[in-house]
């Protein structure tokens, strides 16, 4: 299990490190294994901080970030447990290479004793697996492959590694068509199915209730909401959740700032970032409006 215990980073900027910004700020829940997590925000409310603070490559400021009990890191070893999938397929992939060098790699790495024919076996599998033909994507150059296509390799590489316990996926569907995009969250559904715990990062409230047991709405840094995903959405009680969930895109009207609603009941939620629990599996953060306590 993945567990996130008031998690914060903090990055230092501005001339000499002078200022500071808050990118995650007490952010607490779990991801059990088998589970869907969507963590849901605009852009800039520290997601991808998030993500990469899950895979070791940006260290946390303050607060306990651990897997299996033991303290997130990077490294060989830790990378056979947890891998991370991003926006840009392209971009994962050599260009000058065929596509299917990352899998040498992982063998290179991980399982540099495997015959090569018994590798070439295993890689098949995992290209089926996420429903490709070896036949039409493997020694092709990434060029000659589309954003899907590279996106599942990418996901089949990760399968090849048998210790997986843990996927980080963020905005991996913004590149895709509609129907590509059904198909690859289909995919996170099938690793839930193999017992993965899944972190899937995306800003697309449609995409966010598709596949996750569990939501989390991050605003600011700061969790707004979080429980069940049917709660979250079906009875969003935060004022920001419910302004996202009613923003409908309308032509020439601009994006305005979620309105105060008349009363806050969750301002006694408790010490200061911890969330009030509204219903079994379903907390709300105080809406910090005028009269709440300290604020
Ligand atoms: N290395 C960094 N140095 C300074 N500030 C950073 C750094 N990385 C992120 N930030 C700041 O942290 C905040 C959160 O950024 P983050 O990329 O996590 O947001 P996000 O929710 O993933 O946004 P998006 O959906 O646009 O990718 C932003 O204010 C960003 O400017």
């Amino acid at each position: 299990m993945l567990t996130l215990d008031r998690v914060t980073k903090t990055f230092r900027t501005g001339t000499f490190s002078g200022s500071s910004v808050t990118a995650v700020d007490r952010v607490s829940f779990t991801v059990g294994r088998g589970e869907v997590v969507t963590l849901l925000g605009e852009s800039g409310s520290g997601k991808s901080t998030l993500g990469r603070m899950i895979l070791g490559l940006t260290p946390v400021t303050a607060g306990s970030l651990t897997l299996g009990g033991e303290p997130v890191r990077s490294g060989r070893e830790y990378y056979r447990r947890v891998q991370g999938i991003f926006q840009d397929p392209f971009s994962c992939f050599n260009p000058v290479f065929k596509a299917d060098r990352v899998f040498a790699l992982v063998k290179e790495a991980y399982y540099p004793r495997v015959s090569a024919a018994d590798w070439r076996g295993r890689v098949e599998r995992a290209v089926r697996d996420v429903r490709l033909d070896p036949g039409q994507v493997l020694n092709k150059y990434p060029h000659q492959l589309s954003g899907g296509q590279l996106q599942r390799l990418l996901i089949a590489r990760a399968l090849l590694l048998d210790g997986l316990e843990f996927l980080v996926a963020d905005e991996i569907t913004s590149m895709l068509d509609a129907s590509t995009r059904v198909d690859v969250l289909n995919l996170l559904g099938d690793l839930r199915e193999r017992g993965l715990g899944v972190l899937y990062i995306t800003h697309d409230l449609a995409l966010g209730t598709y596949l996750a047991e569990q939501t989390v709405v991050l605003r600011g840094g700061r969790i707004t909401e979080r429980g069940a995903t049917e709660k979250v959405f079906g009875n969003p009680m935060h004022p920001y959740t419910r302004h996202l969930l009613a923003a409908v895109p309308r032509l020439g009207v601009d994006w305005v700032d979620a309105e105060p609603v008349g009363s806050c009941v969750f301002h006694d939620a408790g010490a200061e970032g911890e969330l009030h629990e509204a219903e079994p599996d379903h907390f709300v953060a105080c809406a910090q409006l005028p009269g709440c306590p300290g604020h």
